[in-house]
């Protein structure tokens, strides 16, 4: 406590009040307001345990958290088992059928502990890259913490590691994706929006009529830009393991990807960058070597819309380069492996998923798949696998923990996330105010020597959201429930990052962030 000051010091005529005058401070931002009490922790305090709001915990009853900890997942996890089930019928050597029916066993236990709430215990290591992160992680902030009372973040990504860990130890099914089968039908499920989109755009595409000046040239560029981001973006909303309930016809409404459809959904992107998307592309395309990268999400109908979106890119030459970074292993049901990509392209040049298609149609899509493989073949697409995208850390971290991926993406003009999990991971996955701006809320992402341009398509299916108005979040909170599950709406956000400035890894660690 300071002590009082001795009376003889105190102005006999104390002003009342003191005034301040303010006039030469910065303006206070008008999207920045975040009620009181909500002040982001201290950098330095930051961990995986304690983001920089309050985290989403399973035990947070009625919280979307808690529904995917208590049903989803389980339920998740009971379809997987099916689908082994139905691959050991398949079976006939008595030594993999033996090495299957330890996995199944495997399974079953992490249904027990998953549904038991028992403690995180370390992975099994099982020679993957990802080993000592995850060991370290559990170690050092989840010591004790059970499913429940884990960050939600945390111990979901632990959940889909722990069911690879059951196939990762086997003999014969290391590589086994429970989830294959569901990714390729959903797709065969979605033959109207594929045509519709390879039908469009199978011819190569033409730059604007010569006879245009440069701005209406710029200008017919641009709205396509407009028109083909929204395409990726609403390609997001329909990811595997929301669709547990939908009709064919849910299905179709949300795949739509006509103008008219396109118009209409745009007033539902509740934060939209995309006019800065549009100046910052503009620059790339003007470099002889623009680069930009995509962080994949789901795989099957929405890998095919990130492709025909990287197509035009390239075609109208607004990137040279495109790389697509995806998971190692199964991970949250639908995301993108590279048995996914190869399946994908091949099955567009020599697959017969679509027997009600006309050979016209057929044919559309098989020129769109060996355009991409061409491009594959001349390193204009380059896909790329990281261990780091298949652990419990979010994107905060990704410079101290996997310093080689932030350098690589440093070298990126602009990386694209795709899609929720992608988002929670750049956000912390915590109660963030909603209008908190992308470029605060993505913290070392953004602040840090030689952050890359990055962008988040995202359509909203989980709690967290920032770079919105606050009094839009205001009113859905009061009108629509479930408005931040439902994937009707979305964001895109753009944060500048700090490109061009040398990276500097010596100065990092867990405090090194500033608001
Ligand atoms: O990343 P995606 O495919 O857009 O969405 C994944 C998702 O459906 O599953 C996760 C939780 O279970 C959430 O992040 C989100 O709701």
């Amino acid at each position: 406590m300071p002590s009082k000051p001795p009376t003889s010091v105190i102005p006999s005529n104390p002003p009342k009040q003191t005034t301040l005058s303010l006039g030469e401070l910065p303006p206070r931002p008008q999207h920045f307001t975040h009620s009181p009490g909500k002040q982001p922790r201290t950098p330095s305090r930051i961990d995986p345990n304690n983001p920089p709001w309050p985290a989403y915990r399973g035990y947070h009853e009625f919280s979307f958290a808690h529904a995917t900890m208590g049903h989803r997942l389980p339920t998740i996890l009971g379809k997987a088992i099916d689908d082994v089930v139905r691959t050991l019928n398949e079976q006939s050597d008595e030594d993999r059928i033996v090495d299957l029916v330890e996995a199944i066993s495997r399974m079953q236990d992490l249904m027990v502990d998953l549904t038991g709430n028992t403690k995180l215990r370390p992975i099994i290591d099982d020679g993957e890259g990802d080993i000592p992160l995850w060991n370290k992680e559990i170690a050092q902030f989840f010591q004790g913490k059970d499913f429940m009372n884990a960050p939600w973040l945390f111990a979901e990504a632990y959940k889909y590691r722990r069911l690879h860990e059951c196939f990762s130890i086997s003999k014969y099914w290391k590589e086994y994706d429970v989830f294959f089968r569901q990714k390729c039908d959903t797709f065969s499920r979605s033959s109207k929006a594929v045509f519709e989109l390879s039908t469009r755009f199978a011819k190569p595409w033409e730059t604007p009529a010569k006879g245009l000046d440069e701005a209406k040239q710029t200008e017919a560029v641009r709205l396509m830009f407009h028109e083909l981001t929204q395409v990726c973006l609403w390609g997001n909303s329909t990811d595997l393991s929301l669709l547990i309930n939908m009709t064919e016809e849910d299905i179709k409404k949300l795949q739509s990807t006509g103008g008219d459809h396109l118009a209409a959904t745009e007033k539902n992107i509740l934060g939209n960058d995309l006019p800065r998307l549009w100046e910052t592309v503009k620059r790339i395309g003007a470099k002889p070597d623009g680069r930009i990268d995509f962080v994949l999400d789901n795989a099957g109908f929405e890998l095919y819309c990130d492709c025909v979106y990287a197509d035009w890119l390239i075609q109208s030459g607004l990137a040279k380069q495109i790389r697509f970074h995806g998971k190692r292993f199964a991970w949250f049901v639908s995301d993108v492996t590279r048995k996914d990509w190869d399946w994908l392209l091949n099955t567009m040049i020599y697959g017969q998923l679509f027997p009600e298609a006309s050979d016209e149609e057929m044919d559309t899509l098989r020129l769109l798949g060996n355009r991409w493989k061409q491009y594959e073949r001349d390193g204009k697409w380059i896909y790329e696998q990281h261990p780091f995208w298949c652990t419990g850390y979010t994107y905060w971290d990704l410079a101290t923990e996997a310093p080689d991926v932030f350098l690589h993406l440093s070298k990126s003009d602009l990386v694209i996330f795709k899609g929720d999990l992608n988002h929670r991971k750049l956000t912390y996955d915590c109660e963030a105010p909603p209008a908190t701006p992308f470029p605060i809320a993505i913290g070392p992402m953004a602040s840090l020597p030689g952050a890359p341009p990055v962008c988040s398509l995202r359509t909203i299916k989980s709690d967290v959201v920032v770079g919105i108005p606050e009094e839009v979040a205001d009113r859905l909170n009061r009108d629509e429930d479930g408005w931040k599950i439902s994937g009707k709406y979305a964001v895109v956000l753009l944060s500048d990052g700090r490109p061009g400035e040398k990276v500097m890894f010596g100065a990092l660690g867990r405090g090194a962030f500033q608001y």
